[in-house]
């Protein structure tokens, strides 16, 4: 027995949701579970396929980074989770993906523009796309930068991220967040879905219009406001 179990065992679970959702190939994509009062979270290890992995496989990382327990080499985004662990309280999951769709609007580095009401049913602006690495921080510290490349977009836009719960990095992939591993999952394939649909949108209609804002109002609240009548 570890006293880091539960968050092995949660990160591991919501690793295997990736593949089971299509948002993974091969050893595409990581996803960590943090327990706040010890200061650390459970990623799974780099490069072992997903049918390989266990719950004993998921590496255990203190805030800054470092390797507390595990054998294995944690994932190669490991310092991008720990940047975000560490600046902004309150998240407890972490996801990134390559998925298609998604990933496709992050190297066009574009934000994913609100064209209808399944985006607004989870959030009520545009996907943010961070800005891509520059040389100086590709040649550096590249994962940790990626992290503080993702808090910078959401400072300048002016964003919460206890709200909007993903992000594009352009030129390279989706991050997703939440307050659990599972809901971080669940971003991350909501988010694929949008993506999916606003390319059509676009193929379909490249003079599209963004939903209009009431609209957005309606559909947000309807589901998340103080008077939602979503769900049981
Ligand atoms: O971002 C990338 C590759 O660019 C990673 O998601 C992917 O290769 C998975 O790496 P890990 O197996 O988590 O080290």
């Amino acid at each position: 027995m570890s006293k880091y179990d539960h968050i092995r065992l949660s990160a591991y679970n919501a690793n295997m949701q990736l593949p089971k959702l299509g948002l993974v190939l091969f050893t595409f994509g990581n996803v960590s579970a943090a327990d706040r009062e010890l200061g650390v979270f459970a990623i799974k290890p780099s490069g072992v396929p997903y049918e390989d992995l266990s719950p004993e496989k998921m590496v255990i990382v203190d805030f800054d980074g470092n390797t507390i327990e595990g054998d294995l080499r944690p994932s190669s985004d490991t310092k991008t989770h720990a940047v975000l662990y560490k600046h902004w309280d309150g998240i407890n999951g972490i996801v990134h993906t390559h998925s298609t769709y998604a990933t496709a609007w992050a190297q066009s580095q574009r934000c994913i523009p609100i064209f209808g009401t399944t985006h607004a049913d989870h959030l009520t602006c545009d996907v943010p796309c961070a800005a891509p690495m520059n040389d100086e921080m590709i040649k550096g510290d590249y994962e940790y930068q990626t992290g503080f490349q993702i808090m910078e977009c959401f400072e300048q836009k002016g964003l919460d991220y206890k709200e909007v719960e993903m992000v594009l990095v352009g030129n390279h992939a989706p991050f997703t967040w939440g307050k659990t591993a599972e809901k971080a999952v669940y971003n991350s394939a909501v988010l694929e879905t949008v993506a999916q649909m606003a390319l059509l949108t676009e193929q379909i209609n490249n003079n599209a219009p963004r939903l209009k804002d009431a609209l957005i109002k309606k559909h947000f609240e309807r589901k998340h406001g103080p008077d939602s009548y979503y769900g049981q």
